[in-house]
């Protein structure tokens, strides 16, 4: 039995903390605000992001970090990328070191260029950080659906003790030593969601989904392996999975703020309809200033970009795309 904090009370920080407390850990669960805390703890339920899902009585909910952070083994980050850094400050003072941090937030800090992991290990340089991805909806890990995904760290043996401590019967964790290549496809990913659902909002059809997870892939392991990834890595779970499940799930919020903006809602519009995190909008950013920064060529990412922050339509974008230059596939 394992001493567990979760940071984030939304819909990935409580699937994998119902996981956890099935498998007879201890788990105590940050909250953001008292909001927030009293929103769950009166319906035993967060409504927002995992309706219908009943939080047992032994998972506690603080908001007192202090609390949440004492004697831990595990420290689970699970808000939203943009707020990792402040959240890994506001557990600084109250942090062993010898608490491992797992990282399941997906993005780019936009400020930096940074990944998710650096940004901890910059703030938090004493503990070992061990990241979790892969094709993973928070409202199918909670109904206990056969789930594989991989986690990856610069300390093997800490990537190891993450697995044996994930590993269930419905929730299957494979190693990676590729930390690089395991944050850029969970990162990048969520970009192509949200083309795969303007195609979707503007009634395109399955042809053209599966010219954009594929032609998706191909960007994102250019631009991986220029910033140091695998190859092999975009080809595995928190690759080509991922990219997979966010281009085509109901429950993915990436893929329906693309269909709203596809049938002619404005960014704006659409994040607000969807009320949880849209993380492709600023990786979306991001990648594009990456792309730029290792002078690769990623024309959906670049039709994304000028979509969501140059006003061009999206019908623009489209044939933009389609009317590049002649090339060869590879
Ligand atoms: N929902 C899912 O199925 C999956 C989500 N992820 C990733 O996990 C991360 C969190 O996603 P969700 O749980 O869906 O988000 P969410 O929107 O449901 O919840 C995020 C939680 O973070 C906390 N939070 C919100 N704003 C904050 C701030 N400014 N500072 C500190 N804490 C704050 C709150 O407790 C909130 O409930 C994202 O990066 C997402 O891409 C990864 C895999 C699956
Ligand atoms: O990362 C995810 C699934 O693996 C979640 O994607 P969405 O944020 O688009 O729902």
């Amino acid at each position: 039995m394992k001493n567990i904090a979760v940071i984030g009370a939304g819909g990935w920080g409580l699937a994998l903390a119902l996981l956890l407390n099935e498998k007879g850990n201890n788990v105590t669960i940050w909250c953001y605000d008292e909001v927030e805390k009293n929103m769950i703890l009166q319906h035993r339920e967060n409504k927002r992001c995992l309706p219908g899902i009943k939080l047992p009585i032994e998972m506690a909910f603080l908001t007192n970090m202090d609390e949440v952070l004492r004697d831990k083994d595990v420290a689970i980050l699970a808000v939203p990328s943009k707020a990792i850094r402040t959240t890994a400050e506001l557990m600084k003072p109250y942090l062993s070191k010898d608490t491992i941090i797992v990282n399941v937030s997906k993005g780019i800090e936009n400020e930096t260029l940074m990944r998710l992991s650096e940004v901890i290990n910059e703030v938090l340089p004493e503990n070992k950080v061990v990241v979790l991805s892969g094709p993973s909806h928070a409202e199918e890990v909670a109904r206990h659906v056969p789930t594989t995904v991989a986690v990856s760290s610069l300390d093997e043996a800490s990537s190891e003790f993450i697995q044996e401590l994930f590993m269930s019967h419905y929730f299957r964790v494979y190693t990676n030593d590729d930390l690089i290549g395991i944050e850029m496809g969970g990162a990048l990913k969520n970009v192509i969601a949200l083309a795969a659902g303007v195609i979707e909002g503007m009634n395109y059809g399955d042809n053209t989904k599966a010219a954009l997870i594929t032609r998706g892939i191909a960007e994102i392991t250019r631009l991986g392996v220029a910033m140091g990834g695998k190859a092999s890595t975009f080809a595995g779970l928190a690759g080509i999975g991922d990219l997979i499940v966010t281009c085509t799930s109901g429950h993915s919020r990436n893929r329906r703020a693309g269909e709203l903006l596809g049938q002619g809602y404005t960014i704006d519009e659409a994040l607000k309809k969807v009320n949880m995190v849209v993380e492709g909008v600023p990786t979306a950013k991001a990648a594009h200033a990456l792309m730029l920064k290792y002078a690769i060529e990623m024309p959906i990412i670049e039709a994304v970009y000028q979509a969501l922050f140059e006003n061009k339509s999206t019908a623009e974008a489209i044939t933009m795309l389609m009317q590049r230059d002649k090339k060869s596939e590879l």
